[in-house]
């Protein structure tokens, strides 16, 4: 059976690394690529295992993860859609250098390493999407190096909160996220990180709705994070 998407370049839409090409070779991505569909709490791989594919996110959300010997865990990031995961192991032809799990029934296309690289060959013009990936994954890794350097742990579990939220500017932004999960992303116990919740909790910048978080004043929290702008 087919289980390829019947739709054409309308996959890619809003997908960085795809924008500018020709409808033809959209299309030509869609058909090279297997539609995936994640079970919330389903492992799609693990650090190690052979990089063999790109990931494009078309629904739900996906975390990347890092697994410490004790079996603790760190979040690395929080991928949904439009981006791509797993480009790592696409560029240097290695093994996965995180392990991902879906958070959410999740969506996504795989496409094959193999059909990714006759892709750039014949439209270079794919690269300069590639580097802008690569420099944001950089530029992203730096400042978390430099969090863990000059923000305590309130700090950043208020920057994560921040980017959690992206760019909306309602007035209540709801998480779905619990505790657990927001400590793996900020580099803290858990019990810290619930004290940190719970100072912003009494201060009125947000509110724990069981698994959720809903943040009711963001700029605090950008202010708390030492964000300007
Ligand atoms: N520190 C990080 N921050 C954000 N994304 C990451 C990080 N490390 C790895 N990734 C992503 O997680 C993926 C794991 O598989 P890859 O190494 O193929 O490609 C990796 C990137 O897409």
């Amino acid at each position: 059976m087919d289980h390829r998407l019947p739709d054409s370049g309308d996959a890619l839409t809003g997908v960085d690394m795809f924008a500018g090409l020709e409808p033809e070779v959209r299309q030509r991505v869609v058909a090279a690529a297997v539609p995936r569909h994640y079970r919330k709490g389903q492992i799609l791989f693990v650090e190690h295992d052979p990089g063999d594919s790109l990931i494009i996110m078309k629904r739900g959300a996906v975390a990347v993860f890092r697994t410490a010997p004790t079996g603790e865990r760190a979040v690395l990031t929080v991928v949904r859609p439009p981006d791509v995961l797993g480009e790592v192991s696409l560029l240097d032809a290695s093994t996965r250098s995180a392990s991902a799990e879906a958070i959410e029934d999740s969506q996504a296309l795989s496409l094959s390493r193999v059909a990714f690289m006759e892709l750039v060959h014949s439209n270079p013009r794919i690269l300069d999407a590639v580097m802008r990936s690569v420099g944001g994954l950089i530029r992203r890794l730096t400042e978390q190096n430099a969090d863990h350097v000059f923000l305590d742990l309130p700090g950043r579990v208020a920057k994560t909160l921040v980017r959690l939220s992206g760019e909306s500017q309602a007035p209540m932004i709801t998480i779905e996220l619990n505790q657990s999960q927001l400590a793996e992303m900020a580099g803290g116990s858990r019990q810290s990180v619930n004290q940190a919740i719970g100072s912003f909790a009494s201060r009125g910048w947000l509110r724990t709705e069981g698994r959720r978080i809903v943040v009711t004043d963001v700029q605090a929290l950008r202010r708390r994070a030492g964000m300007t702008g």
